[in-house]
């Protein structure tokens, strides 16, 4: 049994509609609580109960957990401009009631959402509902961070508000999230399979290389599709709990809207932000894992030694190298990479710190950084206009940053690999390479055939 601690939400709600009164202008209530030890993916999975958008974020140490039902408030552009998310974002807060007696940030109001892979890509067909930048702070946000568990529930009071008849829905809308003993899971079966023209994908590999052979540009990641439907809708929480499960070392998410959802286990990080110390990531070149421990060995030492792997990586160690030091100081990158092993593959991995310049955030950390070589190439520009007009797959958030951030911009984004849109029966998996000059078609095929399996397995293929 789950006891909170008492919190009058109904005289805090009246206290903020007195503010909106004021002010004449809503005004954003998050209230916190400490809560005892709840599972996230059944918090997660409860919320199916109550039909609202969630979301969910695992930190890829798994230190930081958040599950988050339904939308608060919104904040949205679709031309995908990050002032503008944070310019809304700052409004808000101004204009705010705040009870949050616990010195841990990432219990308060917090944003989650994403930023499109190509902001001049149009969301059509399969991304429909996902366009522009979208982020939006759930109404109850289940947080858990280290052993601590919170409970932050959000709500808009207006001037016209009938507070009494809002908290009494807020009170039995929590009731019901918290008191579930066994959230249910359904397993997922798939039952078809269909990779998106390979042999169109391996032809655009080859004439990315050709293009690199004649030094118009050095490295293109190409990206491809993988479709499977299942017998009956796809149960996320169950996906979402196989990746907890089994993909260590990887940010798991989930964005879910309108019965779509975008879900993944992603090694890499784009960018983190705490106090202005901030943390990226250069995730590039891949190998398998061995099947024992002296070939697994062997494999990773053949990567670390690899000049066309190690080449994919340098490129994004120079940018992102570049962007970092634009916004920030005191700038720590190794000169070599090392080993970031992962269930099914392990890739070249170099960490980046350095210290945020005053007047920087992290979302102008995420604008600066996005995209990186590992996901669209280099020369940036070049890269992006090969994929736009070639890569046959809508990208949509794939690729894309996804994450969250505090009241004060403290947050982290990842990158949105190893993902898939799951919507009801079917569901899209992506995958890409990074090709550069030595880039054998069949190769990158197999390669990216491997980054599918972490999500096809979580999605229950058929063995
Ligand atoms: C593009 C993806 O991954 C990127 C490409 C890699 C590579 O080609 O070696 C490795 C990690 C990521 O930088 C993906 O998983 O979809
Ligand atoms: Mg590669």
């Amino acid at each position: 049994m789950i006891e909170t601690k008492e919190i009058n939400i109904d005289g805090v709600l009246q206290a903020a509609q007195k503010q909106s009164i004021d002010k004449s202008a809503p005004t954003f209530v998050s209230v916190t609580e400490k809560i005892d030890k709840m599972n996230a993916i059944d918090f997660f999975q409860s919320g199916k109960v109550l039909g609202k958008n969630r979301i969910y974020w695992s930190s890829s140490d798994q230190q930081t957990i958040f599950a988050g039902i339904g939308d608060a408030v919104i904040l949205a552009d679709s031309n995908a401009s990050y002032n503008t998310i944070k310019n809304k974002w700052k409004k808000w807060m101004q204009n705010s009631k705040i009870v949050n007696p616990y010195d841990n940030t990432r219990s308060g109001p917090i944003a989650f959402g994403g930023f499109p892979f190509d902001s001049e890509e149009p969301a059509e067909e399969l991304w429909r509902g996902f366009d522009g930048s979208q982020f939006r702070v759930p109404t109850f946000l289940l947080t858990i961070d280290h052993s601590d568990v919170y409970l932050t529930t959000t709500v808009l009071v207006e001037e016209e508000s009938h507070v009494d008849q809002l908290a009494a829905e807020l009170i039995t809308e929590k009731h019901q999230l918290l008191h579930v003993t066994h959230a249910e899971f359904q397993d997922n079966q798939i039952v078809l399979k269909h990779e998106v023209d390979p042999e169109a994908w391996k032809t655009l590999v080859e004439r990315a290389t050709e293009k690199i052979a004649a030094n118009q540009v050095d490295k293109i990641v190409l990206a491809r599709e993988l479709q499977v439907e299942f017998d009956q809708p796809c149960d996320v929480g169950q996906v979402l709990s196989q990746l907890q499960q089994t993909q260590q070392h990887s940010y798991v998410f989930a964005w879910e809207k309108d019965g779509v959802c975008f879900v993944g286990a992603t090694p890499e990080r784009l960018v983190k932000v705490n106090d202005q110390k901030v943390f990226s990531a250069c995730i590039a070149g891949t190998a398998p894992r061995g099947k024992t421990v002296e070939q697994d060995y062997e494999f990773g030492q053949q990567l670390l030694c690899d000049q066309k792997n190690r080449e994919e990586h340098q490129f994004v160690v120079d940018m992102i190298k570049q962007a970092v030091h634009s916004l920030a100081k005191s700038v720590h990158i190794p000169d070599e990479p090392v080993l970031y092993p992962l269930k099914n593959l392990q890739h070249l991995y170099t960490p980046v710190e350095a210290e945020l310049e005053e007047g920087y955030t992290l979302l102008d950390a995420v604008e600066k950084l996005h995209p990186t070589p590992a996901l669209c190439g280099f020369p940036r520009e070049t890269a992006l206009d090969f994929i736009r007009h070639f890569e046959k797959l809508e990208r949509g958030w794939y690729g894309a940053p996804i994450g969250w951030f505090d009241q004060h911009f403290n947050g982290e984004f990842a990158v949105a690999i190893r993902s898939a849109l799951i919507n009801e029966e079917k569901a899209s998996l992506f995958a890409g390479c990074g090709v550069v000059k030595d880039s054998d078609p069949e190769i990158e095929y197999q390669e990216t055939a491997i980054k599918f399996t972490p999500m096809l397995h979580a999605l229950g293929e058929l063995k």
